[in-house]
């Protein structure tokens, strides 16, 4: 997808600020400073749209990114954050997981994992909880940078197995840093939200055209010889 336009929209702290305009939302989960909110200025091609830290906890409301008039990115809080008291955690909780099981543009969940360390405990839960809500997901395994890439391969395979992933869930490799995994990543959201790039015959109307005879292949007597 080209962007050729990316706007915060708000920081929405309960449903009745969710945005209607009804476009289909993608959404991002993990660890506190897992690197979520690189993920989507790398998405995008931005420095700092949304914002990020070296200090865990930065996104604390449901933060949406609205993209073209194509869809929305929404960067969840992260998880597994221990200095966010214990109450506020589960009121947090609650929170996230209305959204997750209830909201209808919700199209793709991507579960963000560092690709140096197997999947915490946190990830594992949000990986079995994801699945047992049938929330479509991709994992995105992140920081792909900080490892040698001839580790690339058995570190994927690492996060796949402790997560106890399906073989069919998707997994992509992504760096924020690097851009590795964002055409990827764009051709399966792409697909997910049923996006038809501008300037694009449907598929229908093609069909139509041929069926009208207007593109009729040349006759035997049109051929040149
Ligand atoms: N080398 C490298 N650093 C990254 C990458 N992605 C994120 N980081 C760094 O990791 C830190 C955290 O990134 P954020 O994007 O703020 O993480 P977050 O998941 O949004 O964190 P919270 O909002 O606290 O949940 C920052 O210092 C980023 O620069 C990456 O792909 N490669
Ligand atoms: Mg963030």
């Amino acid at each position: 997808m080209k962007v050729n336009q990316a706007e915060f929209v708000i920081s929405a702290v309960g449903p009745s600020q969710y945005p209607a305009d009804a476009l289909p939302e993608i959404a991002l989960a993990g660890r506190s400073n897992v690197g979520k909110s690189s993920l989507i200025n790398r998405m995008i091609q931005r420095k700092n749209l949304a914002r990020t830290s070296s200090k865990p906890g930065k996104t604390q409301q449901l933060n949406y990114y609205r993209i073209n008039q194509d869809l929305f990115f929404v960067d969840l809080p992260g998880y597994g954050y221990a200095q966010v008291s214990k109450t506020e955690r589960e009121k947090w909780g609650k929170f996230i997981e209305q959204y997750l099981t209830e909201r209808e543009p919700l199209k793709l969940v991507l579960q963000v994992i560092d690709v140096r360390h197997p999947p915490s405990k946190d990830d594992q839960a949000m990986y079995a909880w994801l699945k047992h809500n049938g929330v479509p997901l991709c994992i995105v395994v992140t920081k792909a940078d900080k490892i040698p890439r001839g580790k690339w391969q058995q570190h994927l395979k690492i996060v796949r197995e402790t997560l106890g992933a399906d073989k069919d869930d998707p997994m992509i490799l992504f760096s924020s840093e690097l851009g590795i995994g964002k055409d990827e990543l764009w051709s399966l959201i792409e697909d997910r939200i049923g996006y038809v790039p501008p300037g694009t015959v449907p598929a229908e109307t093609a069909s139509a055209e041929l069926e009208k005879g207007e593109h009729k292949p040349a006759s035997a007597d049109d051929r040149e010889l």
